[in-house]
């Protein structure tokens, strides 16, 4: 790494930021720079979001959000345009956060959005700056891009690329920007290093509050293959857990007890052992197989081998959890009505991308099932992304007259919900917990029939087609018109 003696470009004043891409996370990224004092111009090429977001509307859920992004936009710190050549103009440090998706046939991710960003922006660099990537890339991506954009703009090398690889997730996002772990830069001299300690100072700093935030300085390759490690090793913990759930459900033991012993052991720790129905979103899934892609690309031999099987394990929780509903209802799901309760990839978010419970609810519909869609923030964008099932305004709504209830996404309001209350509604108390968060004694003792993923069954749950099951649910048949309800099901509004 060159080091250098004084910043050419280092002038004493405050940085002046942009945020290129004002999705999940450049949304969040821009309101909280602004929240830390700085004047923040985001940009996006979608004007509709520009629009809301200058109104100070979050296009999207995420909480706390709303109020911090309204605040900075009516305090005249942060605004958002559709203009890369205002914000050249504007800024001296321009975060890039658009998006990475997966490859639309296969294996990679694609980086078109990000090479139209540097493409765009480097003819217009006409002053020393910092262009930080914030999106997660393969390795290898940002060296390539940082001599372009040196090519394109009219100050050379005084445009500099650094790389700050963003560790948020949905639903803590401004916890995680405003007090992250750690900070990674990406760098390519000390320029460019001390650049990115003015803009995060207000995090360097011990206060009372919190400690400073550790930070690694590293080469840019560096930086980018941190992020996609780190997703990857989320990845792998969760398809390890998740096999053994699998051979608990095998065994007769039982995943829960199991993760909270493993997760006393400090060198293992409680966090993010969560097994049941896997991982989804915008960012582990298609950013393990694109590590996985560009593991192959290098030489990485068995280890991608290991990499395939984690992601395999993890969509196979999908089908395994289909086909448990299947068991519990006697083998046979046409016609079966499913209450589906959540539909976002995880609690506390919209973001039906890769979600695990549209993707089980997608199947029993394909298999001929009646499917009842509820979620508390999702349901707009679950009616897009998946139109061809019904949706309920309430936990309640879906579950009326269902033969089975499957709990997909562990909204805390899933926690309170009244068994009791339930039961009068559904034709068949059967719920599945596939995220092994619901109390089971609860439920079990409001007299349902309660199966789990990677549990025995619950000692007081009769199984599907014993006497106990078959009093419990009336009769032989499912799906009848003339079933029995239990306990006098009545449609709820
Ligand atoms: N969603 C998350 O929690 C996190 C995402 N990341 C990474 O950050 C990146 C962005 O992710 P999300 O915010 O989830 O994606 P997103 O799809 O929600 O947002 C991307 C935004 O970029 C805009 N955009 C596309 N091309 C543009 C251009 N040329 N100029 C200006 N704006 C443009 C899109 O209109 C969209 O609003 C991805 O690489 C992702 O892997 C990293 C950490 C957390
Ligand atoms: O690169 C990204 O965009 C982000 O991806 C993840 O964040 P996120 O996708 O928002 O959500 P997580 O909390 O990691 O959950 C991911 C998935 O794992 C599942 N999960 C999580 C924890 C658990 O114990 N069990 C479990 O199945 C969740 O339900 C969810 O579907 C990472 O946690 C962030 O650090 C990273 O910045």
């Amino acid at each position: 790494m060159t080091r250098t003696s004084t910043p050419p470009d280092d002038q004493g004043q405050p940085p002046r930021i942009t945020v290129i891409g004002a999705g999940y996370l450049g949304a969040t990224h821009a309101a909280c720079m602004a929240a830390l004092g700085f004047q923040v111009l985001g940009v996006d090429v979608d004007s509709e979001r520009v629009d809301r977001l200058g109104r100070g509307e979050v296009p999207f859920h995420e909480p706390g959000l709303p109020e911090l992004l309204s605040t900075q936009v009516a305090e005249g710190r942060l605004r958002f345009t559709t203009s890369l050549a205002l914000a050249a103009e504007f800024g001296d440090t321009h975060f890039v956060c658009v998006g990475t998706p997966e490859l639309p046939r296969g294996y990679g991710a694609d980086l078109s959005q990000v090479v139209t960003v540097i493409e765009m922006l480097g003819p217009l660099l006409t002053r020393p700056c910092l262009v930080v990537g914030k999106s997660t890339v393969p390795v290898g991506t940002a060296e390539p891009l940082a001599r372009r954009l040196a090519e394109l703009s009219p100050v050379g090398e005084h445009a500099r690329l650094a790389w700050n690889p963003e560790f948020l997730r949905e639903g803590h996002g401004i916890q995680d920007t405003l007090r992250p772990d750690r900070l990674v830069f990406g760098v390519t001299d000390d320029v460019a290093e001390r650049a990115l300690r003015r803009v995060y100072a207000p995090l360097l700093a011990d206060t009372p509050e919190r400690p400073a935030t550790p930070v690694v300085v590293c080469d840019l390759p560096t930086a980018e293959l941190v992020k996609v490690a780190a997703n990857a090793y989320l990845a792998t913990r969760l398809s390890f857990v998740n096999l053994v759930a699998d051979v608990c459900e095998a065994s007769g033991a039982d995943v829960v007890p199991l993760t909270r012993a493993l997760g006393l052991d400090p060198r293992i720790g409680d966090r993010f052992l969560g097994a049941g129905l896997g991982y989804g979103g915008g960012c582990l899934p298609k950013d393990l197989r694109a590590f996985t892609a560009r593991a192959e690309q290098l030489g990485a031999g068995r280890g991608v081998e290991l990499l395939q099987a984690v992601d395999q394990i993890n969509v196979e929780r999908r089908s395994r959890t289909v086909a448990l509903v299947r068991e519990e209802l006697g083998g046979e799901v046409t016609d079966a009505r499913v209450a589906v309760l959540g539909a976002a990839f995880k609690p506390h978010s919209d973001d039906v991308r890769d979600s695990p419970a549209l993707t089980v609810a997608a199947d029993l519909h394909l298999h001929g099932a009646r499917v009842a869609v509820h979620d508390p923030h999702a349901l707009t964008n679950a009616r897009r992304e998946l139109p061809t099932v019904d949706y309920a305004d309430s936990a309640y709504e879906a579950a009326t007259g269902a033969d089975i209830v499957l709990h997909l996404t562990e909204w805390p309001e899933y926690a309170a919900l009244d068994p009791d209350r339930l039961r009068r509604l559904v034709r068949r108390p059967t719920l599945l917990d596939a995220r092994n968060t619901l109390d089971r004694d609860h439920w079990t003792r409001a007299g349902w029939s309660v199966r789990s993923l990677g549990r025995p069954r619950h000692p007081g749950s009769p199984a599907p087609g014993s006497l106990q099951h078959r009093r419990a649910i009336g009769t032989g048949h499912h799906g009848g018109a003339g079933s029995p309800t239990v306990g006098g099901a009545a449609r709820e509004t």
